[in-house]
């Protein structure tokens, strides 16, 4: 028997254009043979559980073969097989309708090209991307079946003949194109299986070796697993990662069918080269590991493993954004991310202070970037102490509310972005039992800003904004040991001994153990300069105006006192090296104002 057919599409010659604009991704079409292969075998598998086929279904496997000399690749199965006719429907029409609708879409000038040339499965005919030649040698399932032999080369014309062939089952053969010889690199094909067939339903022979582990964990349910089995998969996904720190495993299968492992992986501040990290499989066929409208912005920090087949993955991104399932899994991944994070804070909240440090950065972006995960997370999110204590927003607001609440009502909390370099400040701050926050990373200038605009009469100041007493304002005015003049006259000999205009200095009566002079920066101004540097909210001149500061001088301090008294030509010295010890201690003094500072502190000591 020979039949010569034409394939009916209503598209001229579609091959050069599927050449031409799947360049990038050629080789997806092992992906899509190797899994039409799986396809077959799972046919069989279920034909024969529902007692349609009787026969031994013997190992059920692919097998993948590279001809160097013959140029060819072959993909075999032992799978449900075709008859001659199936391949007529099966191959010449469904196959190229897909085909056909690819190029169709690919025409339609409003689509994003690059989304569809990446996410759309182009079934058998991909295998025309690096073949000049497909054959088809099968033997349908069915008693009595006739083998039969498939040929085409790449035009619209194919060839059916009688084939030989003894098993069950099919095999793909591809005469590999002279520009796609590199497919005939054993290693590149097995690069190319370990990705896209690495956890597929059967097993997938190449070389004599078994590439895939047909039954992942995530396939399993959680009961029958161990804590040994979710790390070892780990290790299996990312061989040279640290362990994980925990796990979700995600399991539904109604409104929408999604199961997978998300681990929470050690982050620390490195966030942004973790990404990428998640793979989206489809019945465990590897999709991609951009998962971007898939899984909420801010769990993208997160590792592992979905697989789904309810997202549509022959569709443009804008589509897949509008689409409801993706609605659905975002909330639904969003909302159990959140409960096992709760579930650890209840059950074991040492591990969850242990682990503070991984998962604060990942916990706050959810938090900035996701109300819903806010409303969850603000019952277990953290903050810590100078101390190293951690507390809950509800257990600090409680712990400070006696101390540090100011006149108005407002509860200050107070906060260093660096223990060390603002140390003179904390001091400060602990003499007065006020407690000292530290949010000293990346994400914590917005995760302040969100603490002050969600929780009420709160508000957070760095404590080197204000001096202490302007820190948390309470009734109580301080008595000044100098009168009005005299604070004038010591208000301009500081000026004169500081000269500069950026430095706005003040005098003001504080405790006599309080420092003789304080400089700070507003909290406002610092806010505004940092926004200005992350490039937020239109504040970008911020960034090229000098810093004001705010320079106090303490009325009640002795040397304040004696500086008055002191002879004309000594004031503004003595004025000088108060200020510039204020400036040491914030680490501000260099350049020739230290080598000053120097010079005049020999001399000071010598005097004596
Ligand atoms: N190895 C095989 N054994 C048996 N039938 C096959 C085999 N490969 C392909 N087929 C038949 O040809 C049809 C078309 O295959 P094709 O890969 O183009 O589309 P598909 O698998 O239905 O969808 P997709 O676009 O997701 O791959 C399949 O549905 C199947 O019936």
């Amino acid at each position: 028997m020979e039949e010569r057919g034409n394939i009916s599409i209503h598209t001229e010659n579609i091959f050069p254009i599927i050449k031409k604009f799947l360049y990038s991704d050629h080789e997806i079409f092992l992906r899509e043979l190797v899994s039409n292969a799986v396809d077959a075998t799972q046919k069989m598998k279920r034909l024969s559980s529902i007692g349609e086929y009787k026969g031994d279904l013997g190992e059920l496997k692919v097998t993948v073969k590279v001809d160097k000399d013959a140029k060819t690749i072959t993909i075999s199965d032992n799978g449900i097989g075709m008859t001659a006719e199936e391949i007529k429907k099966y191959i010449n029409q469904i196959a190229f309708s897909g085909a056909t609708e690819f190029v169709e879409r690919y025409k339609d000038a409003s689509a994003d090209k690059d989304q569809i040339i990446g996410q759309f499965g182009l079934g058998f005919y991909s295998a025309f991307m690096v073949a000049e030649r497909v054959e088809i040698v099968t033997k349908s399932y069915q008693e009595g079946a006739a083998p039969a032999r498939w040929e085409c080369d790449g035009s619209t014309e194919f060839t059916i003949t009688t084939a030989e062939r003894a098993e069950r089952g099919t095999d793909v053969i591809l005469h590999i194109a002279q520009d796609s010889e590199e497919f005939l690199e054993v290693a590149r094909i097995r690069t190319i299986l370990d990705k896209y067939c690495k956890f597929l339903p059967v097993p997938v022979e190449f070389e004599g070796d078994t590439i895939n582990n047909p039954n992942p964990i995530w396939t399993k349910q959680p009961s029958e697993l161990t804590d040994e089995d979710y790390k070892n998969f780990y290790k299996e996904l990312y061989p040279f990662s640290e362990a994980p720190l925990f796990w979700i495993h995600l399991n539904v299968d109604y409104p929408f069918n999604l199961t997978g492992i998300l681990y929470f992986p050690k982050l620390k501040n490195d966030f942004e080269i973790q990404r990428n990290k998640i793979q989206l499989y489809s019945r465990q066929v590897f999709i991609t590991d951009e998962v971007k409208d898939v899984v909420p912005e801010f769990l993208m920090l997160l590792h592992g493993v979905i697989d789904s087949p309810d997202i549509p993955l022959n569709v443009s991104r804008s589509f897949l954004q509008a689409d409801s399932n993706v609605k659905k899994i975002n909330t639904y991944i969003t909302k159990k991310v959140a409960d096992k994070l709760n579930d650890i804070f209840k059950k074991d909240r040492p591990t969850f202070e242990t682990n503070w440090e991984d998962i604060n950065v990942f916990i706050k972006y959810g938090m900035l970037s996701d109300d819903k995960f806010y409303e969850k997370a603000k019952d277990f999110v953290l903050v810590q102490n100078t101390e190293g204590k951690y507390y809950t927003l509800e257990e600090y607001k409680e712990f400070t509310q006696a101390n540090q609440t100011d006149k108005n009502g407002q509860l200050v909390m107070l906060y260093t972005t660096d223990a060390d370099k603002q140390h003179a400040f904390v001091e400060a701050a602990q003499n007065r039992s006020y407690d000292v926050l530290k949010l000293d990373s990346i994400i914590d200038s917005h995760f302040i800003g969100m603490l002050e605009q969600k929780l009420e009469k709160t508000s957070l100041k760095r404590v080197d904004s204000e001096t202490i007493g302007k820190l948390i304002e309470k009734d109580e005015a301080k008595d000044s040991v100098l009168n009005d003049t005299e604070k004038e006259d010591l208000k301009k000999i500081y000026e004169a001994a500081i000269n500069n205009q950026n430095m706005q200095v003040e005098v003001a009566p504080m405790a006599p153990d309080d420092a003789p002079v304080i400089i700070t920066l507003p909290e406002f101004m610092r806010r505004m300069k940092d926004m200005s540097k992350t490039g937020g909210g239109g504040m970008m001149f911020m960034g090229n105006m000098p810093d004001t500061y705010n320079v106090t001088i303490n009325a009640n301090h002795s040397i304040n006192q004696r500086i008055l008294k002191a002879k004309d030509d000594n004031k503004e010295r003595i004025a000088r090296q108060a200020f510039d010890l204020a400036l040491l201690s914030q680490n501000m003094l260099s350049g020739s104002a230290l080598t000053a500072f120097v010079k005049r502190s020999v001399d000071l000591i010598g005097k004596e």
